[in-house]
């Protein structure tokens, strides 16, 4: 199996809080990592991070063998454009645009042509039970609809990384299982590797591995 994401030595601090401390993380194609830990532990710096959103003070980050850190920002926004799928608590649409605009944004941001980025973004839509939603406004949709297109604009561009913050957060219960049902099989039918971070123990259980950050420390930890 080849490593999708290294993570070496992070250590950031925010004011006086050391958020993270000698963090090493090593996630492989095809495999899903659950991120649990008390609020504040820093586990969404954590994902920042990990996507090159946030600059660590030292250590290493490289996604599918391309580094993140020590690297000009435009160089890091096109590695997260091209390697990194993500998905927020509340989906974060535009609610400016449909369902089938909100996923092809990033492929045509990404200079796809836009006849195969239509193409990918209309199986992607099928596939996740949006298709007849593909005209809606984004603005109107139910919660479990917003986090199915958070998905799938987070796959249009095949990343090799999907980093998922919190994605059952905002669901009804009647659509946390649905949501982590989708979450779970996409490293099995598309080989990414999947970091979730979650305060859902049953969620996090689902994950191949379960990590706990503490006072700036990822441990192994039994779900
Ligand atoms: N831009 C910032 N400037 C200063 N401190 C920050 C900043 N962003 C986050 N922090 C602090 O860093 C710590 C970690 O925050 P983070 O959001 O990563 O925690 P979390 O584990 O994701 O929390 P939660 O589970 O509540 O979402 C918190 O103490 C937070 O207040």
């Amino acid at each position: 199996m080849s490593s999708i994401l290294t993570a070496r030595g992070l250590r950031l601090a925010m004011g006086n809080q050391t958020v993270l401390d000698e963090v090493d993380l090593t996630v492989q194609a095809g495999e899903s990592v659950a991120v649990i830990g008390p609020s504040g532990s820093g586990k969404t710096t954590l994902l920042s991070c990990l996507a090159g959103l946030v600059e660590p003070d030292s250590g290493e980050v490289s996604v599918a063998g391309q580094p993140v850190t020590s690297v000009p920002k435009k160089r890091r926004a096109e590695i997260r454009l091209s390697a990194v799928g993500f998905v927020y608590q509340f989906g974060e649409l535009l609610p400016e645009l449909t369902v089938l605009e909100n996923v092809l944004l990033p492929a045509l941001l990404a200079g796809r042509p836009r006849a195969s980025a239509r193409d990918r973004a209309t199986t992607l839509l099928d596939r996740l039970d949006l298709a007849g939603l593909a005209d809606r406004s984004a603005a109107v949709l139910s919660g479990g609809e917003r986090q199915r297109t958070a998905v799938a604009r987070a796959l249009i561009n095949e990343p090799a990384l999907l980093l998922a913050d919190e994605p059952t957060g905002a669901l009804d219960p009647a659509y946390v299982d649905s949501v982590a049902d989708l979450l779970f099989s996409l490293p099995v039918d598309f080989g990414c590797a999947l970091v979730l971070v979650t305060h859902n123990t049953a969620v996090a259980r689902r994950a191949k591995r379960c990590l706990s950050l503490s006072d700036g420390t990822l441990t192994e930890v039994a779900c």
